[in-house]
């Protein structure tokens, strides 16, 4: 395909250059009163059009799919990647930006490819071809050229450099406003409901402010660079008069020659003020391609050692030992936490919010590793298991629970991929799910919409209870997720959980103290830390902490104790 293109720009340069001989040589029969240019003008222009404009045509079909296999490639590449990214890090830069990255810089890249592909080779061509034409038309005219061109390329080649970094920085402040409008545009009924409207508003003038600044520096950049190659092509034309007419005086050239040479110039000029004009796009091109390299370059920092296993599940006990965790630079998320639960048994996780809770949770699935201790599932430290068995061990229900805009039946599916309709209609009327799903257009088939948006909030947690029913771990997360819900809900809700649970270690953040009262173990939990532990009555009878949480709760309406 690369081959091909650059055959076809050299047909496309090596005819255009041919017109500047055509124009000698025909100025010469002219000259001669030669009859002969009546029928031999047409006879030579017009195949030499038509093989220009065939070559171009296919040249730029040639480049153009070139180009866009080249963004196919890349983005199949950088999404792979993303896959394989650590958890932190897709967090660290939100949906939008990332967003972005597919739309945004795949798409200027494919600009400038195209159009380098398309206009490098040719134009470099012309002007080669123009210039060789030139010099064996007249080498003095052509050598005054020759002089004058770097004069133009120094400059334009510095305003490329600055083209190139600045458009790393347009790149990634496009990617902070498409994560503004992505988090604004689906945040709506806060902004409705909270009158948010002008906040939203001023933001998005100071994102849109900064872009507009930013792109304005970049025009101006740019914009420099075409006056230069037009200053240069107009001191060459002045040149050539100036020289030519010498020449011509002194009998070393000719109108013929001459004119060969100014079509020639013709010819080159456009090509060069598009080489120049190129050279800004192709900087601002590698300035993108940097920021896709490099994130094609990251490597995940939570991997499997070399060695791993997989764990080897019985009844999924789980256990942390001794376990510092922090996100980053500020006070670690959990200072020395060690708890067990045994498998089989539910174990409650309360606490403040901000306490740890959900840290827990997120090591325990390995979606973070911590600083120091162990967390071991049946005995085996997970650190040293291959992530697919962890990950394979356990279940997690969580709050924000998400579907993607698949039918029902594939939303339920991803709980084991293998499942047949069978096994998903099982798991659907464990979770409840099922009565609801049948009443919907085309039941199990239904589209659930973007983030699952066609459903209420206690349908879309039904169906992610019959996934994890399906998936049928030993492990259970929970993280208690009722307090959406309408009593109703919530209690439905509720008796799909305890289906869910029984039978399995289950380790659940419970939000509402009234329903962990029949947990096998309760941690509770604070700045970090395992501040007590116990059964309900034990902890409530101690009058700490959990004693103090449950009369809050008992406050405000809960029947905690
Ligand atoms: N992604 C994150 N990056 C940085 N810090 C975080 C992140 N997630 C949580 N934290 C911090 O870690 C600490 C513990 O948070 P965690 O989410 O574990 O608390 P929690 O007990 O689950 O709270 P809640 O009940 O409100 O959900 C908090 O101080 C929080 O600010």
């Amino acid at each position: 395909m690369l081959l091909l293109g650059l055959f076809l720009s050299a047909v496309t340069a090596a005819s255009v250059s041919g017109y500047a001989l055509v124009v000698r040589e025909m100025t010469v029969l002219m000259e001669l009163r030669d009859a002969r240019v009546i029928w031999l003008a047409p006879a030579i222009v017009l195949p030499l059009v038509l093989i220009r404009s065939l070559s171009l045509y296919w040249q730029t079909l040639a480049t153009n799919r070139l180009a866009l296999s080249v963004m196919r490639d890349l983005q199949t590449a950088m999404y792979a990647r993303l896959m394989e990214a650590d958890f932190a890090r897709l967090q660290g830069e939100g949906a939008g930006s990332l967003v972005s990255r597919f739309t945004n810089d795949i798409t200027t890249l494919r600009e400038s490819l195209v159009r380098a592909a398309n206009n490098l080779t040719r134009d470099t061509l012309q002007v080669i071809g123009g210039v060789a034409v030139m010099i064996w038309l007249d080498w003095v005219l052509a050598l005054l050229l020759l002089l004058i061109l770097p004069l133009a390329g120094a400059p334009v080649l510095r305003i490329g450099a600055v083209i190139r970094k600045r458009s790393l920085s347009v790149m990634s402040q496009m990617g902070n406003v498409t994560s503004f409008l992505e988090e604004t545009l689906s945040g709506t009924r806060l902004i409705k409901t909270f009158s948010l409207e002008n906040y939203a508003r001023g933001r998005s003038r100071t994102a849109f402010q900064e872009r507009f600044q930013l792109l304005q520096a970049m025009v101006r950049d740019r914009s420099k660079i075409e006056p230069l190659m037009e200053i240069a092509g107009g001191v060459a034309l002045a040149g050539i008069f100036a020289v030519a007419g010498w020449r011509m005086a002194t009998g070393d050239s000719d109108v013929g020659r001459f004119l060969g040479v100014i079509t020639a110039l013709l010819i080159v000029s456009p090509a060069l003020r598009a080489l120049g004009s190129l050279a800004g796009a192709i900087q601002e091109g590698m300035g993108v391609l940097e920021r896709v390299f490099n994130l094609l370059d990251e490597d995940p920092r939570l991997v499997e050692t070399a060695g791993a296993k997989p764990l080897k599940t019985k009844g999924g006990a789980i256990a942390l030992k001794d376990v510092q965790f922090a996100y980053g630079p500020e006070a670690p998320a959990l200072n020395g936490v060690s708890l067990e639960v045994p498998a089989g048994k539910t174990v409650a996780l309360v606490g403040p919010s901000g306490s740890g809770k959900t840290s827990v949770l997120n090591l325990i699935a390995r979606l973070y590793d911590p600083q120091s201790g162990r967390l071991e599932i049946d005995g085996q430290d997970i650190a040293n298991a291959t992530l697919a068995s962890v990950r394979g061990s356990l279940a997690l229900v969580s709050q924000d629970t998400t579907l993607f805009d698949d039918t029902i039946a594939a939303n339920i599916g991803f709980g084991a991929l293998d499942a047949g309709q069978d096994a998903i209609e099982a798991a659907a009327k464990a979770a409840d799910a099922h009565d609801f799903i049948m009443s919907l257009p085309g039941t199990y088939e239904f589209r659930a919409g973007p983030r699952g948006n066609l459903l209420s909030g206690g349908q879309r947690q039904r169906i992610s209870i019959a996934r994890a029913l399906l998936k049928d771990a030993p492990i259970l997360l929970l993280d208690e997720a009722t307090s959406a819900l309408d009593s109703q809900s919530e209690e439905r809700v509720q008796a799909a959980l305890e289906r869910l649970s029984a039978g399995r270690t289950t380790l659940v953040i419970a939000h509402r103290l009234f329903t962990v009262r029949n947990a096998d173990w309760i941690y509770v939990m604070d700045q970090g830390r395992v501040a007590e532990e116990g059964r309900h009555d034990d902890l409530v009878a101690a009058g700490g902490l959990y004693a103090q949480l449950c009369r809050i709760q008992f406050r405000d309406g809960d029947q905690a104790t």
